[in-house]
């Protein structure tokens, strides 16, 4: 019997086209995916087992070997920096993060603050523009900022631009263009890799018909 491989999903947002896609590659989930709070999901058939984490920890539960195999947004991998290796673009989950803020509004002179929850993504955008800026870490609720005169600017992920409209922000730059990767651990990558390329190449094959 094969190794099982461990697959470290994201729950919220990006979970439900994560599992379509799996499911077009003809992986067969149970039915635990469509309806169950548990946390770890065995796919025997298929020798894969599903961990549900949250998004911004799926890069750490790869880079520390305790899954083989994980998908995450690529804002999430800007952010965190961890030691995987991508190997597939899924097209899932697409979005895009953007400096925001109050409409016709100039940054200060004098370290203008900066909200986010990108706080590296954030410092790396500022600093390749030559502008000092503070940043400020916020969890969510990030269009709050402005509005309240805690920051002068926010970098958030934006998709219909909907969250932005509705509270008076406008977008002023866009850092980068987001969807979700298929990302390994190295290791697992150099000892199972016969398995994790015959997923890549499934998923390769549906990645283009799925919107
Ligand atoms: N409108 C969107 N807002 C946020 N994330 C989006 C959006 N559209 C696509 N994504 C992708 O989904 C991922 C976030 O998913 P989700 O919103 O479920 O997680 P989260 O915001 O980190 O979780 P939580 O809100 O529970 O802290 C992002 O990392 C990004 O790649
Ligand atoms: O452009 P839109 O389609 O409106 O989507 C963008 C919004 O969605 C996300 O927030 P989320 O719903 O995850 O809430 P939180 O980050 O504030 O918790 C993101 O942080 C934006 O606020």
């Amino acid at each position: 019997m094969d190794k099982v491989i461990t697959i470290a999903m994201p729950k919220g947002r990006i979970f439900e086209e994560a599992v379509e896609l799996l499911r077009k590659a003809d992986y067969r989930l149970p039915p635990e995916f469509d309806e169950s709070r548990k946390l770890i999901i065995d796919a025997e058939e298929e020798g894969l087992r599903f961990i549900l984490a949250k998004p911004m920890d799926v890069p750490t539960y790869v880079e520390h070997g305790v899954a083989d195999i994980g998908i995450a947004g690529k804002d999430v991998l800007l952010e965190e920096e961890r030691d995987v290796y991508e190997l597939l673009d899924l097209k899932i989950s697409a979005c895009h993060l953007a400096v925001a803020g109050l409409p016709d509004t100039k940054l200060n002179d004098v370290a203008p603050k900066i909200a986010t929850k990108y706080p590296n993504v954030a410092a790396a955008y500022f600093r390749e523009q030559g502008e000092q800026v503070e940043i400020i870490k916020l969890n969510g609720s990030i269009e709050l900022a402005p509005l309240i005169g805690l920051a002068d600017r926010i970098v958030d992920i934006v998709s219909t631009g909907r969250t932005l409209k509705e509270n008076g922000l406008v977008e002023y730059e866009t850092i980068t263009e987001v969807t979700s990767r298929l990302i390994v651990n190295p290791v697992s990558y150099r000892f199972i890799d016969s398995r994790i390329n015959e997923m890549v190449s499934r998923l390769t094959r549906v990645v283009s018909d799925v919107k």
